[in-house]
């Protein structure tokens, strides 16, 4: 709970992006001592308010720095001066320098002579307070390490102390690509930093980890706070509503006759390594499951690829699309509009004669943005003015637009609000029913009561195939510890 004055306030802040409006008037003050949980709809304005608190950018309104209102512009230099840090949903690490190097980039301190090695021994000091056994090392290139372990080293470069204190860390989605095992071992963290007295900020979309990590909730919506109260006074149904998003029911109700294996195979593929072999028919919903970077995404792109080449091991009947999870990499272009992003691979039906034609491509768009609720003004503004979660919606809009037979989903929904989640979990029912298979790696359990059968990967091989009717989360740890026939 809240100890002393607060680090930093903002009082009746203001920002537009030309015609958006991306705060409309916020107070905020964060404490010492406490976990305050962001949450709202994806455009709600959570990552602005945050890019303020952190010196990225300015605003309209008054921001206080321990009580003192300060006299030139908050800057990035100010807020890490005076104990500010964020780890952003879009991670910033510099893919060509190793782990080691990386620290460096962001502690000006770590100079001189052995600063490498110094600063290897610290980030692996701090990754081994937050994520224990994570399997890290200080000479690691960032590139080559897989999206779970970059988050892993962004979030304990920005708990790092050299020169200038850990006062307030804003986590921006930080588990977005964190397995189950993971996310809770930098929620237990987080407990124990603010016990120390620290702040986090901590957005999120998983309802579950803001209840059980915050202190206290606030709840934005188009640019304004709507509701605020201590965490317990919230359960999981009651921030839904304040979300201003309608709680269905769990949709895990999808006629089983639907989900039925139809006629031949359309994707038979083994691991590299072995073990199973991942079926999939006509109409199935398949999930892919287990602790994270077991295999998953490698085997969704091995499939992806050998829907277009030929490929060892794996036959696919029909072409595929794929929504990526690592949309910064390999999802989003990003020098291109919203409208190209969603458009790039049905553009065969979009032409007249040799042709694009614009209306009809502009109508596709525009089309996916009322299904899908992409915010946005104008669909020809560049796909990186959209706030984290409608890129990827924008991501989703480009493969169900799409005619592919087969849907490969890499853990597709990071970032994604709870409202939009329910509608394309509907989507994604419609479309098995007309015939596509999808085939979704999904790091949440009540994703993976969508699917009509789930394969768990352990070790790059697949070592149980459940039902949906005997999907237990305890059956989905059990195999990813141990082998299962
Ligand atoms: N650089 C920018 N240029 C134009 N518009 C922007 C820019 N950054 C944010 N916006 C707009 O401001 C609004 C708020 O975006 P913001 O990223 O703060 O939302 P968010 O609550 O963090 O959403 P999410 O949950 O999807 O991350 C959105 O409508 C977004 O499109």
């Amino acid at each position: 709970m809240p100890v002393g004055a607060p680090i930093i306030r903002l009082e009746d802040v203001r920002k537009s992006f030309g015609a958006v409006r991306a705060l409309q008037g916020v107070d905020l003050a964060c404490h010492p001592g406490e976990c305050i949980g962001l949450v709202g709809h994806n455009g709600a304005g959570k990552s602005t308010l945050m890019n303020l608190l952190a010196g990225v950018f300015g605003a309209e309104g008054r921001m206080l720095i321990d009580g003192i209102e300060s006299a030139g512009p908050h800057t990035i230099a100010t807020a890490k001066a005076n104990g500010i840090r964020c780890v952003f949903q879009e991670l910033s690490l510099c893919p060509n320098l190793t782990v080691a190097e990386n620290a460096r980039v962001m502690h000006r301190a770590l100079s001189g002579f052995g600063w490498r090695g110094r600063a290897g021994r610290l980030i692996v000091e701090q990754l081994d307070q937050v994520f224990p056994n994570h399997g890290i090392g200080p000479g690691d290139i960032v590139g080559d390490l897989p999206i779970a372990r970059r988050q892993m080293v962004e979030i304990a470069r920005a708990f790092t102390v050299t020169d200038a204190p850990a006062r307030l860390v804003i986590l921006d989605e930080p588990t977005s690509s964190l397995d189950a095992h993971l996310a809770s071992q930098l929620l237990a963290y987080v407990r124990r930093f603010v016990a120390e007295g620290g702040c986090v900020v901590l957005i999120s979309h998983l309802l579950g980890e803001i209840l059980a990590a915050a202190d206290r909730v606030i709840v934005m919506k188009d640019g304004r706070v709507v509701a605020e109260r201590p965490a317990a006074e919230f359960t999981r149904t009651s921030l839904v509503a304040a979300m201003g998003t309608v709680a269905h029911e769990e949709a895990g109700t999808r006629d089983m006759a639907a989900g039925r294996r139809q006629g031949a195979p359309r994707i038979r593929a083994r691991a590299r390594t072995g073990g199973n072999e991942l079926v999939a028919h006509r109409g199935e919903i398949v999930g892919l499951a287990g602790l994270g970077g077991q295999g998953q995404s490698e085997m969704l792109i091995r499939i992806f690829d050998a829907a277009r080449h030929r490929a060892p091991g794996i036959t696919v009947e029909g072409g595929s699309a794929l929504v990526a999870g690592d949309r910064q990499t390999d999802g989003v272009f990003p020098l291109w509009s919203i409208a190209e992003n969603i458009t790039i691979t049905s553009l065969k039906r979009l032409r007249s004669g040799i042709l694009i034609d614009r209306d009809k491509t502009d109508a596709m768009a525009d089309d996916w943005r009322s299904r899908i609720g992409i915010r946005t003004p104008d669909m020809h503004n560049p796909i990186l003015s959209l706030s984290g979660g409608n890129q990827q919606k924008a991501l989703f809009a480009r493969a169900l637009g799409s005619t592919a037979e087969t849907v490969l989903m890499d853990d597709p929904m990071r970032g994604v609000d709870i409202g939009t989640k329910q509608e394309v979990y509907g989507m994604i029912r419609a479309e098995a029913e007309r015939g596509r298979t999808f085939l979704w790696y999904t790091t949440e359990m009540d994703e993976l009561k969508h699917c009509d059968h789930v394969y768990v990967f352990r070790d790059h091989r697949i070592v149980a195939d459940l039902t949906r009717g005997e999907l237990t989360e305890e059956r989905v740890l059990h195999a990813s510890f141990e082998d299962v026939a």
